[in-house]
């Protein structure tokens, strides 16, 4: 049977029967037995079929072709489950299928090829390829041409691809290129490498518009080209927080298909400006610590985070500072209310219809956006002053292979809203079983010193005290930079003015780790710890501390579909937990 999109016929898998089906949406084969009754049926739908090939074909490790006359290989997604991970693994799925003829052969070639063409548009024709050859165990080259490049050659996808030489180089690239014919931009790497892309892409979209950035209250523009993450970084939260495995065939099977993920995004100001953009992580207190601490041990790869995690751990700081928050409408979601992200989320799509009101359709998205920061619909800022262990906002769960449910288990990848997390001073053990309760399923807001609040927007400043002692010590706190990038930091003063440290005068004082040089002591033991700490903002020390940020709804989008319903499965302990999975 033949019409436009569809067909049947009877083919062969190795020496068993089956009927196939092709029905335009769905491809599926049936076993057949010895009466030609329906036995087992494979299901999978052309928008996951990856590519059609005459002859048998092997993709990986390497491509090898026998071009027999009467046979035909359909390679599609596959799943697996992981054990571990709470996401699924994709595989490719082949199949090589014999038929009669050859005539029979080219009809099956044909219809599944234009098949995929008329139910899958929104697949990438031309990607833009960064890799950091440097990020995490340095394997990226590798992991790209061995396990990324053969499928999309597979999918017919025709790639660029630049070998990054320096830091910033992908982000400049983008901000200063024409990017006319690239459907989407990937990125081999890690975090760090990400949010190049994300800088990149989000100031060429402005630039275009002709939107002014460093106006805190202009609405930005959402990116048009997709961003896919190969991972090969070492903390990988956006990939995994995203698809739910740090795994590059996964990711790269993702990217294939024109998977589409909205992603909100945090844009981080300071009085003269934008600073940076974030979305997994911006942490003030413990997580800008440990950064800092880390880039003095990159040698030590992914590894330097545990190491460094140990030592501000047992240097046992804690941070003067106000924090004003504006928060999001609670009658939309809680970020305690133990939902979960998943794909096809209705809290995500609800806020789709609320941030783009009148587009119908995902092309039209860019046209009215709606302004989400005016003055009128604010709200009102609620201020709380303190000591602090850690002051975080992630505007999504931020899970990584370390903390599998992440930072803030509930909260949503493209709802318009961020997590702010408050950890008030405590006691070290309150602390240690604060951030051992990342790494299991018991919930980390549960405890008498945390506070977590769903926001628009997020304001940190230094108690009026403080001011004189702001940078003394950020010397010993800022070990990743250089003389050069030390002389970048400067800070807003009450008044508004900016001053340089460079210009602070001296007597700067060294940090308790620095002059006893055991962090056992210099935690337990010594009074004079640090006054300042600095800001982790996806893996980047930020060069100011008074800042102020907001959520951008949906700013960017990946070619990924958030975590599959699928991992619910593995999920036994969240069940437990009584949580609401929702589809
Ligand atoms: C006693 C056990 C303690 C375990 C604590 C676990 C807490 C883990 C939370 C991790 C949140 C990660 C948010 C993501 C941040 C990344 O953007 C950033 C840069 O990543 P990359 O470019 O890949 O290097 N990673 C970090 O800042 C690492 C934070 C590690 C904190 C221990
Ligand atoms: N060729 C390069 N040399 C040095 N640094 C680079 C290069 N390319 C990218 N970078 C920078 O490396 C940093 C870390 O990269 P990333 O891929 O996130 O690895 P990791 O997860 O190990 O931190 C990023 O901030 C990025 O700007
Ligand atoms: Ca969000």
């Amino acid at each position: 049977m033949e019409t436009d999109l569809q067909l049947e016929s009877t083919v062969w898998v190795g020496s068993k029967i089956y009927r196939a089906v092709l029905t335009g949406w769905q491809f599926n084969w049936t076993e057949l037995d010895k009466k030609n009754r329906d036995k087992k049926t494979i299901s999978v739908p052309v928008a996951e079929v990856v590519g059609v090939e005459e002859g048998r074909v092997e993709i990986l490790p390497q491509k090898l072709i026998d071009d027999t006359d009467k046979v035909f290989t359909v390679f599609y997604v596959k799943r697996s489950s992981t054990g571990s991970s709470y996401g699924l693994l994709w595989t490719l799925g082949r199949t090589q299928f014999s038929v009669p003829s050859r005539v029979l052969r080219d009809q099956w070639t044909k219809h599944l090829r234009a098949a995929l063409k008329t139910h899958s548009p929104v697949r990438p024709n031309r990607l833009l390829v960064f890799i950091n050859p440097y990020g995490g165990k340095k394997k990226g080259r590798k992991i790209y041409h061995s396990l990324v490049a053969p499928l999309f050659e597979l999918a017919g996808i025709s790639c660029h691809v630049i070998v990054t030489e320096r830091a910033n180089q992908a982000r400049d690239h983008l901000l200063k290129k024409d990017l006319t014919g690239f459907d989407g931009v990937v990125c081999v790497g890690g975090d760090g490498m990400f949010s190049e892309i994300l800088h990149g892409l989000i100031g060429q979209t402005q630039q275009e518009a002709g939107l002014c950035e460093n106006d805190l209250t202009v609405t930005l523009q959402p990116c048009p080209r997709h961003i896919g993450i190969i991972p090969a970084g070492s903390t990988d939260c956006v990939c995994y927080a995203t698809v739910g495995v740090i795994d590059p065939v996964t990711s790269a099977l993702h990217i294939i298909i024109g998977d589409s993920q909205p992603l909100d995004v945090c844009s981080v100001h300071q009085a003269s400006g934008l600073v940076r953009y974030s979305v997994s992580l911006l942490g003030y207190g413990f997580y800008g610590d440990v950064l800092a601490e880390s880039e003095k041990h990159r040698w030590m790869g992914p590894l330097r985070y545990d190491y460094s995690g140990t030592m501000m751990y047992l240097s046992n700081r804690s941070y003067a500072g106000i924090v004003q928050y504006l928060p999001a409408d609670p009658l939309l979601s809680s970020p305690r209310d133990r939902t979960r992200c998943l794909s096809g989320c209705s809290v995500c799509s609800r806020s789709t219809e609320r941030l783009f009101p009148h587009s119908s359709d995902a092309g039209s998205l860019y046209s009215s956006h709606y302004n989400q920061f005016s003055s009128d619909s604010e709200g009102e800022w609620v201020t709380v002053e303190g000591r602090f262990r850690c002051v975080s906002l992630t505007c999504m769960s931020s899970s990584c292979p370390k903390s599998p449910l992440g930072l803030s288990p509930s909260a949503h990848l493209a709802d318009g809203t961020g997590d702010l997390i408050l950890v008030w001073d405590t006691h070290p053990l309150g602390f240690l079983k604060f951030l051992y309760r990342h790494t299991s399923t018991e919930d980390q807001f549960d405890l008498p010193f945390v506070e977590v609040h769903r926001v628009k927007a997020v304001r940190f400043s230094l108690p009026p005290s403080k001011e004189e002692e702001e940078y003394e010590e950020i010397g010993g706190l800022s070990g990743g930079m250089d003389e050069e990038e030390r002389g970048y930091i400067e800070t807003v003063s009450r008044s508004g003015s900016q001053q340089h440290l460079a210009d602070r005068g001296p007597g700067r004082e060294m940090t308790n780790l620095q002059k006893t040089g055991n962090p056992f002591l210099c935690g337990l033991c010594c009074s004079k710890a640090p006054a300042v700490s600095v800001w982790n903002c996806d893996g980047e020390i930020l060069p100011s501390i008074e800042i102020l940020s907001r959520v951008h709804g949906q700013l960017v989008r990946l070619y990924a579909r958030g975590i599959e319903d699928g991992a619910a499965v593995h999920c036994s302990e969240d069940i437990e937990r009584g949580c609401t999975l929702q589809i």
